[in-house]
This record gives C-alpha cells, sequence and structure tokens, in this order.
C-alpha cells in the first residue's frame, strides 16, 4: 500500500485515484473548487466530474490544502488542464516530498512554450527525470470508472520508477505496461488530441469511414514524423500509447476532443463548441502548439495545419479536408515534394 495524492479532481484525475484506489493504496484527492472537496469528503462521490460513479472508496479522501495534500505523499499524481500545469504546480513546488514519484496523466503541449508535459512538470516541480513518469493509453475515463477492461503506458527515464507506479495502478480490469519513452508517450497522448478534433468534425459532417481512415492515417503519420524529430522510439505510436489510444479517442463520443470536433462539424463555432465541451478539450490549445513544435523541428504537418485553420479561421470541414488531400504528403513521411502515389 502506497500513500497517493491526485492533484486535480477532474474526470480522469478521480477516475485514476479510484483506479489506484482500487489497486490498495490510500489516495488523497486534492482540488481548487472546495465544493468537490467537500463532495468526496462528505459523500464520496465527485457528482460534477465523475456523475456516473455512486460511491467512491472509502480510502479516497480529500482536501484544499496544498501542503497537507502532499506533504507524505509516496506518488503524487498531475490531473490538471495541461494548459494551466505549471502554475498550479509551482504553488506545490516547495511541499513535494524529495523521493516522491511524480505522475503525469495531462496530454497536451504548452501553447506559449512548445514543451510537452514532462518538460512542464520537471521545470515547475525542480524534479529529476528519474522522479518523473507519464501515463498514456486507450483511457476513456468514464469506461475506466465503469471498470471496463484496458491498459495503459507508465513511461519514465527510470524503469524502477516506471514499475513502482504500475504495480501501483494495476488492477483485474487496468493493466499497465512500462516503457522509457517518455517523449514518444507524452508526444502521443497529446498529438492524438489533434486528430480527434479533426476525425470529430468528419463524423458530425457526415463523412464516412475511409475518410475518417485517412484522417487518422495522416495524423498518426504526423505524429510519428514528430516523434522521430524528437528521438522517441517508432514502436511507442503503434502500441497502446499510440495507435491504441487514437482508436478509443478517435471513436468515442465520450472524448471531449471527438465531442467537440464534432460540434465543429455540425456547424457550430469554437465558442459555442467549448460551450457545450464536458471538461476540457485539450487538442484545441494543442492544436497551435503543434504547429509550432513541427516548425522548429522542420516537419510538415498538414492535418494540424488545416485543423488550426478550422480553430483560427472558421473554415468547414470540407476545406479543411480540401486543404489535406490537396497537399502533397505521402503517408509514413512527410515531404514537400513527394508526388508518389498514396
Ligand atoms: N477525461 C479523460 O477521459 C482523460 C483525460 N486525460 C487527461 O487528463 C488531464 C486531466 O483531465 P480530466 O481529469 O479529465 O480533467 P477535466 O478536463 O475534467 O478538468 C480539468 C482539471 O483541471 C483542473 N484545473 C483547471 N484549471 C486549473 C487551475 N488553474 N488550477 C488547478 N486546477 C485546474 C480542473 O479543476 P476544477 O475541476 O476544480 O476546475 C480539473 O480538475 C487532461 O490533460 C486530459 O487530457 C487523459 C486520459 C483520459
Ligand atoms: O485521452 C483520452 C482517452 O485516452 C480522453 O480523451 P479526451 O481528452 O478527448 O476526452
Amino acid at each position: 500500500m502506497l500513500r497517493v495524492t491526485v492533484l486535480g479532481a477532474g474526470a480522469w484525475g478521480t477516475t485514476f485515484g479510484r483506479v489506484m484506489a482500487d489497486a490498495g493504496n490510500e489516495v488523497t484527492m486534492w482540488a481548487k473548487e472546495p465544493d468537490i472537496v467537500a463532495d468526496i469528503q462528505d459523500n464520496h462521490r465527485n457528482s460534477s466530474r465523475l456523475p456516473s460513479v455512486d460511491t467512491l472508496p472509502d480510502t479516497m479522501t480529500a482536501t484544499g490544502d496544498r501542503k497537507s495534500a502532499v506533504e507524505n505523499a509516496q506518488i503524487i499524481v498531475i490531473a490538471i488542464a495541461a494548459q494551466f500545469a505549471r502554475v498550479a504546480l509551482q504553488e506545490f513546488q516547495a511541499f513535494i516530498p524529495q523521493d516522491a514519484i511524480v505522475v503525469s496523466l495531462m496530454k497536451g503541449i504548452e501553447r506559449n512554450t512548445g514543451k510537452r508535459m514532462d518538460m512542464v512538470v520537471r521545470e515547475a516541480l525542480q524534479l529529476p527525470q528519474a522522479r518523473f513518469a507519464a501515463v498514456s493509453g486507450p483511457n476513456l475515463s468514464k469506461e475506466v470508472a465503469d471498470r471496463k477492461p484496458t491498459a495503459t503506458v507508465i513511461a519514465s527515464a527510470s524503469l524502477d520508477a516506471a514499475r513502482t507506479v504500475a504495480q501501483a495502478c494495476t488492477t483485474n480490469y487496468f493493466k499497465a505496461y512500462t516503457s522509457q519513452d517518455v517523449v514518444g508517450l507524452e508526444l502521443c497522448g497529446s498529438l492524438k488530441n489533434v486528430v480527434a478534433l479533426a476525425v470529430g468534425m468528419c463524423r458530425g459532417a457526415g463523412y464516412g469511414e475511409n475518410t475518417v481512415a485517412t484522417v487518422e492515417t495522416c495524423g498518426l503519420a504526423e505524429m510519428s514524423a514528430l516523434g522521430r524529430a524528437q528521438g522517441a522510439v517508432a514502436a511507442t505510436f503503434s502500441g497502446l500509447a499510440g495507435v491504441g489510444d487514437m482508436v478509443a479517442t478517435c471513436g468515442s463520443p465520450l472524448s471531449r476532443n471527438y465531442a467537440f470536433g464534432y460540434n465543429l462539424g455540425k456547424g457550430r463555432s469554437v465558442e459555442e463548441a467549448t460551450k457545450l465541451s464536458n471538461g476540457v478539450a485539450e487538442g484545441v490549445p494543442t492544436t497551435d502548439a503543434m504547429l509550432a513544435l513541427a516548425k522548429k523541428l522542420n516537419v510538415e504537418t498538414p492535418l494540424a495545419t488545416a485543423v488550426s485553420h478550422v480553430l483560427n479561421d472558421g473554415i468547414s470541414c470540407a476545406d479543411m479536408l480540401a486543404e489535406l488531400l490537396g497537399t502533397t504528403q505521402s503517408f509514413g513521411t512527410t515531404q514537400s515534394s513527394d508526388t508518389t502515389q498514396r
């Protein structure tokens, strides 16, 4: 049994905390919202962020106090919306125990710096890479909360740290594998959200399997190309964190990014889709961050570029697809002049 703290009592933060409680650990949830803290403490529920779970385990408690939340933790899980993580974490830095492993659930690229969450967390907490781990895989929170079988990947530079976290979150319905490819895992988790926006748009606009499969293949090619440019392991992108998570996210209205894109595909504006979103669609701020990263790495990303034109210029799904398919990208690599048949 380990002492675990989860920072952020959102849908996945609460669900993952429950997984760790089911795995036999003591879990403290930290939330900035007093009502959420009280709901978990007094009612053993998180009715606003995880309404599908009637009762959380007695071994899950909650607090709004930053120091007491983390001062005795052996594992600290970060489940804060990615764009707010750096500022939020700086308020915990002084209280983090020197031997705690810090685990990020976040799937996003920091918009104003282009940094991955492993970079943001390690900078904000002044954390050595051996004490950082990231979690990513086909983990739609409601299905995990329903204890439906799935798996995930825990990546850390330290295999011991990855194994510790994997053991602490493995149950009879949630299997954690380990990896040392933190870069690849972070890129998979964050960039698949951009693809999910595009796929959701296609579904909302009434396109079929061919179009969706084409968009997903483009997306995977761009993710993999960015991964190669940053020294990631190619196999990560064809595994659970890559193809696995893309299949789940692009295949379900439970995905906030898919649902956001679906609303755009129905002709709603970004503002309207944001109002309708049930939680944070991380792919929206990550899209421009992905473009900035691609420019820095000299990687062509026609799909992410077309999605950015949807988000920033309001182009339609039909125009997004015309822009994408009018490019000269060949699948599997990204070259500006290749006219090879796809
Ligand atoms: N939902 C899912 O199915 C999955 C989500 N993820 C990833 O996990 C991460 C967390 O998502 P999820 O748990 O669903 O969270 P939600 O999208 O439900 O909510 C965002 C979380 O961030 C918190 N937050 C927002 N702004 C701040 C801030 N300024 N300071 C502190 N906390 C803040 C929210 O707190 P509050 O509620 O008090 O506003 C909430 O806990 C995301 O990066 C997401 O991509 C990964 C896999 C699955
Ligand atoms: O990452 C997820 C599933 O693995 C959840 O996706 P959304 O953030 O789009 O809901």
